[in-house]
């Protein structure tokens, strides 16, 4: 069924890729009135930090807090206890942290709810296969044998069994891991790249338009938009290539 302009720029995770806050506003100032998601990634985090996303969240934005956690159990129980606690739509952890990490993030984002009842509970969502990552460098660097699906899928099955609420997978593997997890496994796609835009570091991609009829939930664009002359008109003709 065809997508309505809500749902589709509801289902837009814009990443705001910026070594600087006001370089962000800018863009967020050019797409004021979208409603899209906004995600936050390490390189604005780590300049701007927690008041960016408590400013994204004053100005009615769902966040996705993509910082990727990867470390021992109690770290990450505790890294997922804090970002809980600032109120974020959605976060994420590395999948290869393994199954007691994963369930460890989930202690913590259950930690942060029952010490304040004003807290929603967020996504928490597990990063199997970077989109960047293609056969070759999975099998020869990485060190893990197999094909790309075959990883991303082993990944996803443990990311349901640690209770998290989906995976970061390339648009690619979406119908497997839909098929394998469910449908209500959310999916959450970057390498997403409009017809005739540079693939730049992205090995596994698809079109706005065909992420969607593979059934991702959510699609996650950066440069497409924020490196395009005018942002808003990329973002616009994004979410009518997602509508169609
Ligand atoms: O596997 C992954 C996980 C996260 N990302 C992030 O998504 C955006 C994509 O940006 P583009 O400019 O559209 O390539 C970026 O923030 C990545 O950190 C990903 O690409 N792949």
């Amino acid at each position: 069924m065809a997508l309505s302009y809500e749902q589709a720029a509801g289902r837009l995770m814009v990443a705001l890729d910026y070594p600087s806050a006001e370089q962000a506003r800018e863009t967020i100032q050019a797409l004021k009135g979208i409603p899209c998601y906004m995600k936050v990634g390490m390189q604005l985090f780590y300049t701007a930090g927690p008041d960016f996303v408590k400013e994204l969240k004053s100005q009615g934005y769902s966040v996705f807090l993509d910082l990727k956690m990867h470390d021992i159990p109690n770290t990450v129980k505790g890294g997922a206890n804090s970002i809980t606690r600032l109120g974020v739509d959605m976060f994420n952890v590395h999948a290869a942290g393994g199954l007691k990490m994963m369930a460890a993030a989930y202690e913590g984002v259950i930690s942060a709810l029952d010490s304040d009842a004003s807290l929603k509970k967020p996504l928490l969502i597990g990063v199997t296969q970077l989109t960047s990552t293609n056969q070759e460098t999975l099998n020869r660097e990485i060190g893990i044998q197999g094909s790309v699906e075959q990883s991303v899928l082993s990944y996803a099955a443990f990311t349901k069994e640690a209770g998290l609420d989906g995976v970061v997978a390339s648009p690619l593997e979406v119908q497997a891991i839909k098929g394998q997890c469910g449908a209500s496994f959310i999916t959450v796609t970057p390498g997403i790249r409009p017809a005739g835009s540079s693939a730049g570091d992205q090995s596994r991609t698809l079109t706005p338009g065909e992420a969607i009829r593979q059934g991702t939930d959510y699609i996650v664009v950066g440069r497409p938009i924020t490196g395009a002359p005018q942002p808003r008109d990329a973002a616009e003709q994004i979410i009518e290539e997602m509508m169609k």
